[in-house]
């Protein structure tokens, strides 16, 4: 499933109607049925729904879903915002068709307030304000509006987005509908996936409008949602004839007095996440401790390190802010023959070191939250959130490495610019520890996976896909620790790995 911007949306739409010659109306008929299509199950008889028109284009996919609603047996209501002198071209055409098969059309202008005790009335909304055409603050007249809809006690459905949410997921502080459904129309688009705006869609469904792959294609469009059929046909498959070596020897360097926890995590959920053999580093003091609970483990003194023989390193979490774990970090990136994870306070380092991530030859996979990217680039967490996918495409180009900026919708870029976001995890991983977790599977999947971006993809989905399975199954968001997370990934990659398609 693509993920678009404005222009990327409106490309997609050009190429659809003037190449491959889908009309316009077309498109709009398909749209509007579609939604219709999607409410007309859950429609009871007599039920009073309130259609929101807006001029353009959003408009004229709600006057097709309106024209479907008059043989419905439900009591509609039909709104335009502006004199339907003003509406034109396909949405004009569907008007007319709305008004020749017997629809009337109320303007809410003249008539403010049965528009208000219209809307005051109905259980159903559907909104066809404003659509991706919508950029910067609504008019007066619009968001009057749309504080209307959400002031209603109806369900309120939106067509594409909710109106007035800008469509590239611009910050905005002015009042957008807060939709309790909204029906994204082919493509999700950016907004859906970052804040503000990703707070006004409520629950979210994708209608097919009959747009062909090849305009998505033609439009440059480099981003994707990972779902789990795309994790299931991208998991690796072991070689019966395998050994323990030809799935990942890999080292790991965390922990610190203070943080011995987040080294036991990470090691852990490598073990369970199926790698082959692991070393783990973790200050002297600390190996005690944490030894007995990680009997699969090997152990490398820090005095000791040696990169030899490896196929891979990840290092960060719980490592500390001492000077001297700067020089740790520096050794990683400058042995470059083989894949390194860097996360947690590996990160904290990196903004000294940002040419060597440039020339190292090996994958280099960056874990940051929003406050790690900021003080990656020193900058703040919000200019950061402002503009989650353009920041993270940014960094990722510039210095050549896989970025996994994580958050409600994990954004992950590969070095040429490609962009993937997640939408598995709920607020259970908003915990301490869960991020060392993510570290574990991560380094797992690396050091057994030919292509880089599958493998931290996986990572990335099968990590929230345990927190949602934990709160379905017994936990609340509560109280999921990292610990739950670790011995969850049995059950879930079984059930991963029994709908393999590949
Ligand atoms: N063929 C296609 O492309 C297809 C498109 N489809 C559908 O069309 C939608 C896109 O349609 P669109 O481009 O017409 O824009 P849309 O979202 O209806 O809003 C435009 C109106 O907003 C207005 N406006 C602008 N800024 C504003 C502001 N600040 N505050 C208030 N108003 C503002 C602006 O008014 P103006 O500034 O010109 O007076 C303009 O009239 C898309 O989301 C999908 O639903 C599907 O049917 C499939 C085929
Ligand atoms: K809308």
């Amino acid at each position: 499933m693509h993920v678009v911007s404005r222009e990327e949306m409106q490309a997609i739409d050009r190429y659809t109607i003037g190449q491959i010659g889908l009309g316009g109306p077309l498109l709009m008929e398909n749209a509007g049925r579609a939604v219709y299509d999607e409410l007309a199950p859950n429609l009871k008889k007599g039920e009073k729904i309130c259609v929101v028109l807006g001029k353009g284009n959003n408009g004229g996919d709600g006057f097709v879903a309106a024209r479907m609603l008059l043989d419905s047996g439900v009591d509609e209501e039909v709104w335009l915002l502006p004199d339907p002198l003003e509406i034109k071209g396909d949405a004009a055409y569907h008007m007319n068709a709305f008004l020749k098969a017997g629809g009337r059309i109320r303007t809410i202008q003249e008539e403010r307030e049965a528009f208000s005790q219209s809307i005051g009335e109905a259980d159903l909304v559907i909104d066809a304000l404003l659509g991706t055409g919508f950029q910067g603050t609504p008019y007066p007249e619009c968001l009057e509006v749309i504080d209307q809809m959400n002031q209603s006690k109806a369900t309120v459905v939106s067509v594409d987005l909710p109106s007035g949410v800008p469509a590239n997921g611009e910050f905005f502080s002015h009042h957008a509908v807060a939709a309790d459904l909204t029906l994204t129309l082919e493509c999700p688009k950016l907004a859906q996936f970052v804040q503000p705006a990703a707070r006004c869609f409520g629950e979210v469904r994708t209608l097919s409008i009959g747009i062909p792959e090849v305009s998505v294609q033609q439009a440059g469009v480099r981003r994707k949602v990972w779902r789990e059929e795309d994790v299931r046909c991208t998991l690796p498959h072991r070689d019966p004839f395998s050994h323990k070596g030809s799935h990942g020897k890999g080292l790991l360097i965390a922990g610190s007095e203070q943080m011995s926890g987040a080294a036991f995590f990470s090691a852990r959920a490598a073990l369970r996440s199926g790698i082959g053999l692991l070393s783990l580093s973790v200050p002297d003091e600390v190996r005690p401790t944490i030894a007995s609970h990680l009997p699969e483990t090997m152990f490398m003194p820090r005095s000791a390190l040696d990169f030899q023989g490896l196929s891979g390193i990840a290092i960060g979490p719980g490592l500390g802010r001492e000077p001297e774990q700067a020089d740790l970090v520096r050794r990683v990136l400058e042995y470059d023959s083989v894949p390194c994870v860097i996360d947690a306070d590996g990160i904290y380092y990196l903004s000294g070191m940002t040419e060597l991530l440039r020339k190292r030859k090996s994958p280099i996979v960056l874990t940051p939250h929003p406050g790690e990217m900021a003080h990656l680039l020193g900058t703040s967490v919000s200019e950061v959130e402002k503009s989650r996918f353009d920041v993270s495409k940014q960094f990722a180009e510039k210095f050549g490495v896989y970025l996994v900026l994580k958050g409600r919708n994990t954004i992950i870029t590969a070095p040429d610019g490609g962009q993937v976001v997640n939408t598995t995890g709920n607020a259970a991983l908003a915990k301490g520890g869960s991020g060392d977790v993510l570290t574990g599977i991560l380094f797992a999947f690396l050091l057994q996976h030919g292509r880089t971006l599958d493998a931290v993809c996986n990572a990335v989905y099968l990590h929230g896909a345990l927190a949602d399975d934990l709160v379905k199954t017994g936990h609340s968001q509560l109280d999921v620790l990292a610990t739950d997370l670790i011995e969850h990934i049995p059950p879930v990659l079984h059930h991963l790995y029994q709908k393999a398609t590949c």
